[in-house]
């Protein structure tokens, strides 16, 4: 579904990414590991056209990204939830919600603002309140579910286990695996190995802005000095 093709990316002179490729299957959850610094965010970043690669390519359902401006990458059905959390702190959480709608896309799911409500109970109850009353948990709760609003393919989740209680961060998993299971291909960034192994079918694991690893949990517990050398555990 996406195939990101021996991408080089830059903050000014800073090579970040050297020659990075990966796949995105339909359906899958892909979880992409590494430490602080290791360039998860810059991938998400040169998929969506954030951070422009200079070299290499990026094909998402056969259509070629790199170039385009991050909002047509957007209407090609990929929705993006950055690490910092950006909700509208004076509009209502269904407000927000609306913020986010997008015509139904084919081959994606249609999501209502009731369906996104099921999905994410804590937002239903709080569905008048302004954003800035929300916990950072629901915050980000409401981030996902505005980016559902625009109906995506491919949800890219950047750190979406970070900043927030441990017991949202299970309820954030049970998520992903409903997301999952209405058919939706998620890539989501990780340092969590814990909760990255809840909800992915694979793993890569970046350093150094290289691919060093690409499989599955199972292998990746059959090597723990892969583990050991490049995760934070
Ligand atoms: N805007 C920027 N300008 C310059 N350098 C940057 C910028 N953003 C990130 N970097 C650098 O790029 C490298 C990769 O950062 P990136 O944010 O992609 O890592 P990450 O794996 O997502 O880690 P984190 O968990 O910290 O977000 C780091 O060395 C970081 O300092």
């Amino acid at each position: 579904m996406l195939n990101v093709n021996d991408i080089h990316s830059y903050y000014g002179k800073a090579h970040i990414l050297g020659g990075l490729s990966f796949e995105v299957k339909r359906g899958e959850v892909l979880a992409l590991l590494g430490r602080n610094g290791a360039g998860k965010s810059t991938a998400m970043k040169s998929v969506m056209q954030l951070v422009r690669p200079r070299e290499g390519s990026v094909s998402f359902q056969g259509q070629e990204l790199v170039g385009k401006p991050a909002f047509r990458v957007a209407k090609t059905g990929i929705g993006y939830v950055p690490e910092d959390r950006r909700i509208f702190s004076d509009l209502t959480v269904l407000e927000n919600l609306e913020v986010g709608r997008q015509p139904p896309r084919d081959g994606a799911p249609a999501w209502t603002v009731e369906q996104l409500f099921d999905i994410f109970p804590n937002l239903a109850e709080r569905r008048t309140n302004r954003g800035k009353q929300l916990s950072g948990g629901e915050q980000q709760m409401l981030t996902i579910g505005r980016t559902l609003m625009g109906n995506p393919l491919l949800l890219l989740l950047d750190e979406p286990s970070e900043g927030i209680a441990p017991v949202i961060v299970e309820e954030m998993a049970e998520t992903i695996l409903k997301l999952k299971s209405e058919g939706l291909t998620v890539m989501i960034s990780e340092q969590n190995l814990h909760f990255a192994r809840a909800v992915a079918d694979r793993a890569i694991i970046i350093e150094g802005g290289e691919k060093k690893f690409d499989g599955s949990f199972a292998e990746l517990e059959a090597h723990p000095e892969i583990r050991d050398a490049y995760l934070s555990v």
